[in-house]
């Protein structure tokens, strides 16, 4: 009998300041997976389509393209050595690409929730996590993705075998395009990850600020030291730990706590080399010169910026657009809010 199932897996901005690699919100922009398994076919290699973000440049080979490659991880790591025959996989994305809005995170998540529909395995989303912890070291994205809401994590103590498992190459974990024989998909350790979700006060609503260029997370990652210093560090920690109560905080939200709540020492100055204006939009941007603003940071590793607010969006949002022109970057913006169930599988779908 035809199978057909439909995946949603939220987009995500991580670190909201202080929490750098720690925290994450799910947002209601979602990536969207369209499933249909014919048995009777023979046909063998899946058919994969996909609209929207990275439409022109997304590799459509099930062994390239990320959903599905972590699809057949997931498989291969449980002894399914391959898709089921008359696959087909629609994918809808609307996630811009390495603009700091979680894209690769969501498309990690759909890729494990598929591989779990496709084999029929039954794993919890807890299990799926730890399939994607193995692709993406730092949980903040996925875990704000699979879990949804306003989320804080941490991968758990490994033993000396699980640490040579979670830190081996993604080449020895994905699928190889073309290879003539194929490593063993190593097992994914359970439970790698821990989250906590805190509460949200849901007058508070998302601006993304995207502009109109790529940064890698790889890349934003290599400008950031190796070290830091004890001071900074703590300057962090103390902001961390008020942010996560203080954004739950009923009634009127309190602009001045969550705006001093959400600086930074550990990445944001070290990433203003990548995206012009960073630094001086972090400043001149309160909820004093713009009223309704609670917060302002950078969404993941950039370049959007995430403000965190309560009224006169639209102000807000053109204010720093124009800002951003002044450094000869276009951007456009998105209104969101929580996507506060996380990833969703149903049956049916509209293939
Ligand atoms: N839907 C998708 N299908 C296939 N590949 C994707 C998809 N979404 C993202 N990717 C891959 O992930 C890359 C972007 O990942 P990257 O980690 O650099 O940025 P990001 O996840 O958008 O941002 P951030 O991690 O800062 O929130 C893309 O260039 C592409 O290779
Ligand atoms: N915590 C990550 C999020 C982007 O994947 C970073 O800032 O590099």
């Amino acid at each position: 009998m035809t199978r057909e199932y439909t995946i949603k897996v939220p987009a995500s901005s991580a670190n909201i300041g202080p929490g750098f690699d720690v925290l994450g919100i799910g947002l209601n922009l979602y990536l969207t997976l369209h499933i249909k398994i014919n048995p009777n076919s023979t046909t063998k290699e899946p058919l994969l389509t996909y609209t929207g973000e990275g439409s022109h440049n997304v590799p459509l080979e099930p062994e390239k393209n990320l959903v599905t490659a972590v699809a057949l991880y997931v498989l291969r790591a449980n002894n399914v050595s391959d898709f089921p025959h008359g696959t087909q996989i629609h994918v809808q994305n609307p996630i811009p690409l390495g603009r700091g809005l979680g894209s690769s995170g969501s498309a990690i998540v759909a890729g494990s929730l598929l591989g779990n529909v496709l084999g029929g395995f039954g794993f919890s989303r807890q299990r799926c996590l730890d399939y994607c912890l193995m692709i993406e070291k730092h949980p903040d994205n996925i875990t704000a993705s699979m879990m949804g809401g306003f989320v804080g994590s941490f991968l758990r103590k490994l033993n000396d075998s699980e640490i040579n498992v979670v830190g081996l190459p993604l080449s020895k974990i994905l699928p190889q395009h073309g290879a003539t024989e194929q490593l063993p998909s190593p097992q994914a350790p359970k439970d790698l990850g821990t989250h906590v979700k805190y509460n949200w006060n849901h007058n508070i609503k998302c601006i993304a600020i995207i502009p109109q260029f790529e940064v890698s997370t790889e890349k934003s990652r290599a400008v950031l030291p190796a070290n830091y210093s004890k001071s900074d560090v703590i300057f962090n920690l103390q902001r961390l730990a008020v942010l996560t109560n203080a954004v739950g905080q009923q009634g009127k939200p309190n602009s001045e706590l969550i705006y001093n709540a959400m600086q930074d020492k550990l990445h944001q100055p070290y990433r203003k080399v990548l995206i012009p204006g960073l630094t001086e939009i972090l400043t001149e941007f309160t909820p004093q010169t713009h009223p309704g603003l609670l917060g302002i940071c950078l969404s993941g590793a950039g370049p959007t910026i995430l403000c965190l607010a309560d009224s006169n969006f639209d102000d807000i949002s053109k204010a720093i657009i124009q800002r951003f022109k002044k450094e000869n970057v276009e951007c456009k913006w998105l209104l969101l809010e929580p996507a506060y169930e996380g990833a969703l599988v149903e049956e049916g779908s509209k293939l």
